[in-house]
């Protein structure tokens, strides 16, 4: 038995557009075990939330082609609608950048934590009144315990002074409170998976930071696994235990955060670390890698970074790219990789976080 919680085996999600099929998840594995923090990194465009809304298989307008995510054993792929609708209120909740797509303007945010709650309380019987039309049955003490527990959730999530905040509205509460807001209505049903789409992209450094505390917090009081998307390499560094390193839809590299990240050894990954925003200059601009993104449509043959990469041979650009075992969990997908690791390909520069200076970089 291990206490692996998610698995995704070969997932490949494909969107149709005029110009031909989008490979937007392009044979993506990877596992999220229980208590523990997987990143998702990549640039913009390299199907981090092609891959998470195909988790909670909300892939539309794109469609899963091939390949099987299980939760606990269960096959995601395969299950019927009221199941999923199920699977998604109590086993898998997910947060996205913008609190507008979970909070409504409408109500006050403790009002809709505890909508969450009782939803997730009264279950089946909620999913019967859904079928049969009609307003969700009032039951009195249900709901009052609900909006207690509400409050419990917002206070455990440091929303200061929770009874009052309850009765704002999302407008009146500042973004990183909002944010809080929405982790509280994501943990109402008690998951066992958390997935959160770069949820403090649009948040200052420090309250960036006060939400990153605040997920491994919340890790480690209910032993959730939790799959943290985000294009920058910092807030990984910072909140994750593992990482997933993805580009033109496909895993270039996977590891320990420590191992990763200090000693990377696909090209991308270097790159990546090279051009994080914090090793550029103060007033310097983040740039994405030259040339950004690869064109995934049609053609996914060979490595999709290889136009990119300075080591790249005709061998990078045919068929499938195979993926080595470097040490025990930390996989690497290039033929090319010299077996003398880099270590550290920010040494000329200041290190990011948690990225060890110790010279010698090799490339
Ligand atoms: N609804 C859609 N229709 C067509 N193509 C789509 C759609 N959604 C995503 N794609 C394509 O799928 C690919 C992956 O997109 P995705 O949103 O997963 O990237 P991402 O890594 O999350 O980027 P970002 O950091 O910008 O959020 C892109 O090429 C994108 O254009
Ligand atoms: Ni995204």
């Amino acid at each position: 038995m291990t206490n692996e919680l998610l698995r995704v085996e070969d997932l490949q999600t494909q969107f149709d557009s005029d110009q031909g099929t989008v490979h937007a998840v392009d044979g993506v594995s990877f596992g999220v075990n229980r208590g523990e923090i997987v990143g998702l990194v990549g640039e913009s465009g390299s199907g981090k939330s092609a891959t998470a809304r195909s988790i909670v298989r909300l892939e539309a307008p794109g469609q899963i082609t091939s390949g099987r995510i299980t939760l606990d054993g269960q096959d995601l792929t395969a299950v019927d609608e009221a199941t999923l609708r199920r699977i998604r209120g109590d086993d898998i909740s997910i947060v996205f950048q913008d609190p507008h797509e979970t909070l409504n303007p409408v109500f006050p945010v403790g009002e809709q934590i505890a909508e969450a709650v009782r939803i997730h309380e009264e279950g089946s019987s909620q999913g019967l009144l859904d079928f049969l039309g009609v307003p969700p049955f009032r039951n009195r003490a249900a709901w009052e315990r609900a909006k207690d527990y509400a409050v419990e959730l917002m206070e455990q999530l440091a929303i200061p002074d929770p009874n009052r905040s309850a009765d704002e509205y999302p407008h009146e509460l500042s973004g990183g409170m909002r944010q809080r807001a929405t982790l509280a209505v994501a943990l109402a049903g008690d998951p066992d998976l958390l997935i959160a789409d770069e949820p403090t992209t649009a948040l200052d450094t420090t309250t960036q930071a006060g939400i990153l505390r605040q997920i491994r917090t919340l890790r480690d009081q209910r032993d959730l696994g939790v799959l943290l998307i985000s294009h920058d390499i910092g807030v990984i560094a910072q909140t994750c235990d593992r990482v997933v390193v993805m580009y033109g839809g496909q895993v270039m590299e996977t590891g320990p955060v420590d191992e990763v990240l200090t000693t990377p050894e696909h090209p991308y990954t270097r790159a990546l670390l090279e051009c994080s925003p914090r090793n550029l200059a103060r007033g310097d601009r983040f740039r994405p890698l030259e040339g950004s993104q690869p064109n995934t449509i049609s053609s996914h043959d060979g490595c999709p970074f290889a136009d990119h990469c300075h080591l790249a041979t005709p061998d990078c650009r045919r068929g499938d790219i195979p993926v080595t075992e470097r040490e025990p969990d930390h996989r690497v997908a290039c033929i090319e990789t010299p077996l003398e690791p880099c270590r550290d390909p920010t040494a000329a520069g200041e290190s990011p976080n948690k990225v060890a200076p110790d010279g010698g970089d090799n490339e």
